[in-house]
Order: structure tokens, then sequence, then C-alpha cells
């Protein structure tokens, strides 16, 4: 299936039960366009795999994939809970009044500014990464008086890329402690015995756009080989293992993404298993998906303007957006697909490729899609825009920020106001 939303029979793309050209009309282009039922459903398939099989969890929300008041409002409903990784992140997460004891603070070099918010807030782990990071922490829990639970994010040595899993023998990595140089054990030492550390339990998280179960279930058995060396050595029994995100989706035809409850089946299967051959409690099931959860439920809204056809070379249709709303093609080379959402379902009949208006060559949102005959005017509809897009998105050439809306039960509501050209000019300070 190329998308997850409804042509109706004016011919025109619905999100939600919203028709794309009355969005367009209503809040302008370019326009995230979230179908809110969408992303219910994958928070719940998530939710529910772990209640299915009466397993203890958190499923947090990355919010680095797509971080706004309203989306962690959905998130919160949905009970989640939520990882962030900077002090504007957790700021939103407060902003929309997320239970605090269910945020999780990453990232691999966070600041005191950062550590010491998280702690005066009480969020419910920091997820250490480093030494620097965790005299820091110790530091500001003193001073405040507190104690915080932390995991130990390691790097369990496995790099996923895609379809395949690389073993690397030294970890290359700017996060974690590593597993095989011995830097996770000394961390684990240090923080095993603060006073104002507890050290709950391990985190990894082995990459993005993962299509399969085995990258994960190879992480699970590198953390038990740990597990049961520190059992042994240090009588060590992890209350949480934090498996990351990284649960693939469908950008082309070309990815064949997993029932997200396949994941979970597979990690508590495997997770199981270890736990009773090791002889400790099962411990609880932390995951963090982003993409997976966000990803498909959004389209992005672009009006057509130029067409400039260079004749047996290529035709360029270029859009009123580009890489300010979407990085991934430019930095990824992330491959997209499209329709025009007014003639939803008319044949395509020409290649074509969508330029999009920076003044950078390379800002090309697709090259090579077969489409309708186009013409200025027409709406394009891009999917599964919904993770790292508007979270990526720039001010290059002071474009501003599209805006974003919020579709769901054919209501629409605008969530993310566009940016506007004044806006642009509101950190600036004279110097006449
Ligand atoms: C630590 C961590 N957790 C979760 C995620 C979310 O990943 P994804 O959006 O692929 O699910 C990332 C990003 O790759 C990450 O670095
Ligand atoms: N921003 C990346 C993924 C980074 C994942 C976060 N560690 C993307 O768009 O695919």
């Amino acid at each position: 299936m190329q998308h997850p939303f409804v042509i109706n029979d004016q011919h025109v793309l619905e999100i939600g039960g919203v028709d794309a050209v009355t969005l367009a009309k209503k809040y302008g282009t370019p326009l995230f366009v979230y179908d809110v039922g969408i992303i219910r459903k994958n928070a719940k398939a998530f939710v529910e795999a772990f209640e299915a099989l009466g397993v203890k969890a958190q499923v947090a929300y990355a919010s680095k994939a797509f971080s706004s008041v309203a989306m962690l409002q959905v998130a919160k409903q949905e009970k989640l809970s939520l990882d962030v990784v900077s002090r504007g992140e957790l700021h939103t997460a407060l902003k929309a009044d997320f239970p605090t004891e269910k945020i999780h603070l990453h990232g691999n070099n966070k600041s005191q500014e950062e550590i010491s918010m998280a702690v005066e807030h009480d969020i419910g782990c920091v997820v250490v990464d480093n030494f620097h990071e965790i005299a820091l922490l110790e530091a500001v829990l003193k001073e405040q008086g507190k104690q915080m639970d932390v995991l130990l994010r390691v790097t369990p040595g496995i790099e996923a890329h895609t379809h395949d899993y690389i073993l690397t023998g030294n970890e290359d990595s700017k996060f974690g402690f590593d597993i095989a140089n011995g830097q996770a054990e000394k961390a684990f030492l240090h923080v095993k015995d603060s006073e104002v550390i507890r050290m709950k339990g391990l985190h990894c998280h082995i990459g993005s756009q993962i299509f399969e179960t085995d990258g994960f279930l190879m992480a699970v058995d590198r953390l038990f080989e740990l597990i049961k060396s520190w059992q042994r050595d240090y009588g060590f029994e992890p209350a949480v293992l934090n498996v990351g995100g990284g649960f693939g989706i469908r950008y082309t035809e070309n990815d064949e993404p997993l029932p997200l409850s396949d994941y979970i089946y597979a990690l508590v299967e495997r997770i199981k298993a270890e736990a009773e051959k090791a002889a400790i409690e099962m411990p609880e099931i932390w995951i963090e998906p982003g993409r997976s959860i966000v990803g498909n439920a959004a389209a992005t809204l672009y009006t057509i303007g130029s067409v400039k056809e260079i004749p047996g070379v290529r035709k360029y249709v270029a859009v009123d957006g580009g890489m300010t709303d979407n990085l991934r093609p430019a930095l990824y080379k992330a491959v997209y697909e499209a329709k025009i959402a007014n003639r939803a379902d008319e044949t395509p009949v020409e290649t074509v490729s969508i330029a999009g208006k920076c003044c950078e060559s390379g800002d090309m949102l697709i090259w090579d899609i077969d489409l309708p005959k186009v013409e200025a005017g027409d709406l394009l509809a891009v999917f599964s825009t919904g993770a790292y897009g508007y979270a990526m998105a720039n001010n290059y050439n002071r474009f501003g920020r599209p805006a974003v809306v919020f579709v769901e039960n054919g209501k629409d509501k605008l969530v993310v106001r566009r940016e506007e050209a004044e806006e642009l000019t509101r950190l600036d300070l004279s110097y006449e």
C-alpha cells in the first residue's frame, strides 16, 4: 500500500477524513498533515503487544521524531512514556503537562543546565552516556538533595544497517559506554556505588529504520552476556532493559516493515528465555520508538509552481517547500513517494523530479517519480513525512517553518502555527 489514506469520490486525497484541497486552502502550504488515528494505532500496537504478553513495559515515544505540545498530549493520552534529548524537548513535555515520572532524558553531551532541569522536575530516569555526565549528575543531585534512577547506555557492538547487521569488535560510536573495551563495566562500578544515583538497568539502541528482529535479538544476547558477568561478579540484576527504538516504516515499495507487535513478541520471548537461563527476575522492558509512531501518520502538502522541462534531460517540478521542511533527501538520500492530491487516482503519464525552492542544487525532494501531467497550482502530497520532517525543519534562505495540522475523525485542528517572515527576525538585534 503506497499510503494509508483514502481517495474520495471527488478524486481527492483525504487525510483523517478531511480532503487535502480543503486543508491546503484553509491553512496554506507547505503543510504537515497528521492523521491522529494512525498515531494512536501505532502507539496501541506496541502497548497492547506488551499487555497481551503480560509483561511490564514502558513504551517511550522518542520525541526527537516530532515534538510539539499537541503531539506530546497525544502521547500522554496513549499512556506512552517519553524520551527527550534536550532542554527544548523537556520544556515541550512540561508544556504538554506530560507526567514527569514517565520522562527519560537522553543525550551524548547533556549540559549541567539540562541535568539540573531534569532533576528539578523529578523526571523518571536519566540514561547516562559518559563519565563526564555521571560526575555532573552526581553533583546536581547532591546540590538538590535528591536521588535519580539511571540506565547505563552501552554500545553492544552491533550496528544495524537496515537489512544487515555488522558486529564491530571495537565500537566506533559517540554514544554510550563500550562493552568490549571495559568502559561499560567501569561506569557500572562507579554508578553502583554512588550514594545519589540508583542503577536501574541497561540501555542500548542499535540504529534506525530496521526491518528485522535479528539485530535486536543479537543486542539482547550481548546485554545478557554483560548481565551474567555482572551478576556473577557483583550480584547485579537489572530492573529494566531498554532496547531503544529503530523499528522500520514504509517510505517506498522497497521497504517491507514488520507489524510493530512482531518486534515486541520476538524481544519478549528472547528476554524471557535469557532471564530464565541467567536465573534472574524478568526485567521490565522499555522501548523508544520514534519513527514507527509518527512516520506514516503524516503527509506534507505542497503547491506546485514552476515546471521546467529540459528536453531529453529532465522535467523539474518545483514546490513551495523543500530541504527546509524535509532535510532527509538532502541529508540521507532518502526516497519518498507522492501523489497529486487534487487528482489522486489519475494514472501517471510522465516521469518528473520534484525540486524544492532553496538556493541549492541538492534541494531535491524526489528524483524521478511517475505522476499524471502536472501544472502550476496542483497540490503535491508527499507521504511518510511524519518523523524527522518538521523535527529537522530549518530556516535556510529565511523560509519560515510550515504549519502542522492534526486531523481526526473528520475534524482538523491547527497544532503548530506557520512561521511568518516577520518572526524570522525576532532574534536579530540592530547594528545601527
Ligand atoms: C537512543 C535513541 N532512542 C530512540 C531513537 C528513535 O529511533 P526511531 O525513530 O528510529 O524509532 C533514536 C534514534 O535513532 C535514538 O538514538
Ligand atoms: N534523523 C534521522 C534518524 C536519526 C535517529 C535518531 N537517533 C532520520 O531522519 O532518519
